[in-house]
């Protein structure tokens, strides 16, 4: 009897492994190796989603398998190669199989499952209280129930188990409808029905704003979705569905084109590249040429050109019938970098990234594998790209944390491509102006060679920075964000009409509210975490869950109505530029402008297009960006982040730093940047305004090598998360002892120390305490046993019952 062994999606990372299941005469045929299959599962037999990896045509059992139920997929959807990755994930993240498996595919190619029971007929026998309460849901006008639903009334007390009884004493029937998640292909399109003048005559009849704004957005003559339309005004559905009814509006529905259409774009020639872009150009070639796998290091400084080295590098792979994948940050995909790309290489490119829908991203994968695109541009997970014949990846901006998975499977994107050029042997790039500590150890340690641009293109001189110290500024009277001599050169370059960037370096854009008679502040009653004020919804909200309060004008604690709200930060200098500088034209970008799909892009455009003299945002403005006119760049906290508790804090913090201020005096004209702080004498911030990586790396590999962090020492976190305090921390305490003593033991030649239990930086999250277990020891078989090991020990414990462990390697942020 034939067999097949297969990875299942139900299957827990204690008990995963391949489960053999024997094929059934008429199936044989269409097991394939890289299918998916249905097959019975656990006790109760449920059937659940699985991948077959193995085939053993002629394979042996004693004992008697369980058949496998369906075939899902006519042809495979991954190879060999795949799903050797896969098991390589598995045994570097601790995750199941199918999870990682999973990742390398699209979801709309996942599948939804419905699965029903029907009555057939009441039992005459009475039967046990559990089964009757089984029993008892099912009646003649509701003959049928989701398994879901069953478990939802009798309150989780019914089990798999029982149901199997039910249907094998033929009082229920077992279905299950399984179907590749359906797709919304058409969109509603907006456009004017009439001539613009005499449109807005009639919007402005209505006598509310937002018709008016929509027909002078749509006044050229273009169309937009109805999506956009409704974010970009803010006008309600109704109201817009009011303008077409008056014969404002025309509304139409298009095929959404789910895979652009990019092979009408007007094609842009290869430059030139200057001699030092052509020396590492050659020498990435050679890396090319060899037919081995390869990684390189390029160390560009900002506005050196690293891009044009990267189409060179593609048009030679191309060439050469191979494939490239190119991958970015998410805020480095801007419309700009995209149509480099698509002028170059045209209908070949196919791009990935967050904010396709399940469509898009499911027919980019479909385009990508067939052959038809041969280059991807994407984020973090087109690292899974199913290209044909991979011959280049290319991590710009290697260090951004953006490449790092913060769900399970959490994998580094960096860790993943070296692994795929590995496999198939290929190039590796990794780019940056400041290189991740890491990866410059590793070019360092001759591990790859490194390739450098020292200058930017043309000869354009670095920007001129200027530290300029705040605090004597505020001593001397001066109240605003923006200090004095950040405020003059802002002043001197509306002037000239040259175009500034204003940077603030934080992360979140929080609304603080509170009372100011008691003190109370409203705080989050799953998480340890203060509430955020929406001033649109007057709720408080917590950014980590999602639960808000209202807020009601009067203090909950003592009645007093004396409430104060604190700006914002952006939105704050924004009302400060207002105020100092009242005729600039300000574009703010920040999370609350940007959370709509497309605003960003949007923004970028406007900004590119000169019709805003100040961009003022957070990390959004810091990386990639490349504009003509921008001759400032403000920083305007560059403390923010310095002293986060964290070992990457100063490796991000100047490297943000070198970003924003790069982005000024791209062409030509001399750039400047001005860093507002209040520790002036900071060697980062030194390092920083110099520009100066080598003296930053070398300071901070000094630190990193003193105190055994990465990379000198790779770092495994160890996290329990529990909704009883005690009981994680009890739980990870049993699970320090036991690694310990293992590490007496049986892995005495693996003796490394344990610190913690520790909390985590936001303690609490959803009702979840956290806490961390750290060990610094290197990554190798004999650290994956006794990892794995203790993580499915963890499991199997009933004293850990309410207690989840995860595994993460070198986390980006603790
Ligand atoms: N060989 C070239 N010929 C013409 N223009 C070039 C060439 N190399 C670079 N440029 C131009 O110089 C500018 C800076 O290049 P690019 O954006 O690639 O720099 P970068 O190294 O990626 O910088 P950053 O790290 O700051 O993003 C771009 O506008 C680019 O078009
Ligand atoms: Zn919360």
């Amino acid at each position: 009897m034939p067999v097949c062994g297969v990875a299942v999606s139900a299957a827990t990372y204690a008990i995963d492994k391949l489960y053999d299941y024997s094929i059934p005469e008429p199936l044989i045929p269409a097991v394939k190796v890289g299918c998916r299959v249905l097959v019975p599962f656990g006790r109760g037999n449920k059937k659940v989603e699985g991948m077959v990896l193995v085939l053993r045509p002629e394979a042996y059992s004693a004992q008697r398998l369980k058949p496998v139920t369906e075939v899902l997929d006519e042809e495979p959807v991954l190879d060999a190669t795949q799903i050797k990755l896969g098991i390589w994930l598995r045994e570097h993240l601790y995750c199941t199989f199918f999870d990682c498996l999973r990742l390398m595919l699209p979801s709309g190619l996942w599948f939804q499952r419905k699965e029903t029971y029907t009555l057939v007929q009441q039992p005459i026998l009475s039967l046990s209280q559990p089964l009757q309460e089984i029993m008892d849901l099912f009646s003649e006008d509701v003959p049928e129930r989701t398994v879901e639903e069953i478990r939802r009334f009798t309150n989780g007390r019914c089990t798999g188990v029982m149901l199997s009884q039910l249907e094998a004493e033929g009082y229920l029937v077992y279905h299950s409808n399984i179907k590749q998640k359906t797709l919304d292909k058409t969109e509603r399109i907006l456009s004017l029905a009439i001539d613009p003048a005499e449109a807005m005559q009639k919007a402005s009849r209505a006598r509310t704003p937002a018709q008016m704004d929509v027909v002078s957005l749509l006044s050229d003559g273009c169309s937009m979705s109805q999506k956009e339309v409704l974010y970009m005004t803010g006008i309600s559905e109704s109201a817009l569905r009011g303008m077409v009814r008056k014969g404002i509006l025309e509304q139409s529905s298009i095929e959404t084109l789910r895979v652009p259409d990019y092979s009408m774009i007007e094609q842009i020639p290869a430059p030139v590249l200057s001699n030092e872009q052509e020396q590492a150009y050659q020498g990435i070639r050679q890396l090319l040429d060899s037919g081995k796998p390869e990684a390189a290091l390029l160390f560009g400084v900002t506005g050196s050109g690293k891009t044009q080295i990267y189409l060179k590098l593609i048009d030679n792979v191309l060439s050469q019938g191979r494939s490239a994948i190119m991958l970015v940050p998410e805020i480095g995909l801007t419309p700009q970098f995209i149509r480099l790309f698509v002028g170059r290489f045209g209908d070949t490119v196919s791009v990935l990234h967050s904010a396709l829908s399940a469509g898009e991203r499911y027919d980019s994968w479909k385009k990508i594998r067939s052959g038809r695109a041969r280059v991807v541009i994407g984020t973090r997970s087109a690292v899974f790209a199913p290209v044909r014949d991979l011959g280049l990846i290319v991590l710009d901006e290697e260090q951004d944390s953006a490449y790092k998975s913060e769900q399970s499977p959490r994998y580094h994107a960096r860790d993943v491509a070296k692994r795929r050029v590995q496999q198939e042997n290929a190039v590796l790039v990794l780019g940056s102006a400041t290189p991740s500590i890491e990866s410059y150890y590793g070019a360092q340690q001759g591990r790859y060679p490194m390739f450098t641009l020292r200058e930017r293109y043309q000869g354009a001189a670095l920007p001129q920075v200027t530290i300029a110290d705040i605090r004597g500024e505020s001593r001397a009277g001066w109240t605003y964000t923006i200090g004095q001599t950040l405020y003059e050169a802002l002043q001197e370059n509306l002037e000239r009409g040259e175009q500034s960037i204003l940077f603030l370096n934080r992360r979140g854009n929080s609304r603080v509210i509170g009372c100011s008679m008691c003190g109370w502040v409203p705080e989050c009653p799953s998480c340890s975490t203060t509430l955020t004020y929406h001033s649109v919804s007057g709720r408080a909200m917590c950014h980590f869950c999602g639960a808000s309060i209202e807020i009601s004008g009067l203090c909950p604690v003592c009645y007093s109505p004396h409430l104060f709200t604190e700006c914002p930060g952006t939105q704050k200098v924004e009302e400060e530029l207002h105020a100092i500088l009242p005729k600039a034209r300000v574009l703010r970008m920040d999370a609350d402008t940007t959370s709509k799909k497309g605003s960003h892009h949007h923004l970028l455009e406007i900004f590119a297009k000169g019709r805003a003299d100040i961009l003022l945002g957070t990390q959004m403005v810091a990386k990639g960006l490349d504009f003509d006119h921008v001759t400032l760049v403000g920083v305007l906290d560059a403390d923010q982040s310095l002293f986060a508790q964290d070992y990457r804090a100063k490796e991000r913090t100047f490297s943000l730093i070198t970003q924003v201020v790069g982005r000024a005096g791209r062409r030509g004209k001399q750039g400047r940047a001005i860093i507002q702080t209040y520790n002036p004498d900071h060697p980062v911030l030194l390092c920083a305004a110099r520009q100066d990586y080598e003296q930053f790396y070398a300071d901070e590999i000094e630190s990193r090598q003193a105190l055994l962090m990465p990379p000198v020492e790779q770092m495994l976190m160890l996290t329990g998360t529990g909704e009883n305090e005690s009981d994680v921390l009890a739980a990870l305490l049993r699970l320090k002892q036991r690694i310990l003593s293992l590490m007496e033991g049986q892995f005495s030649d693996f003796h490394y120390p344990v610190l913690g239990p520790s909390p985590a930086s936001v303690v609490r999250v959803m009702g979840r305490y956290r806490y961390h277990l750290i060990l610094r020891c290197p990554d190798n078989k004999r650290r994956r046993q006794l990892i794995s090991g203790v993580l499915i020990e963890f499991s199997k414990d009933n004293k850990n019952r309410g207690v989840s462990l995860f595994a993460d390697l070198n986390p980006d942020t603790l």
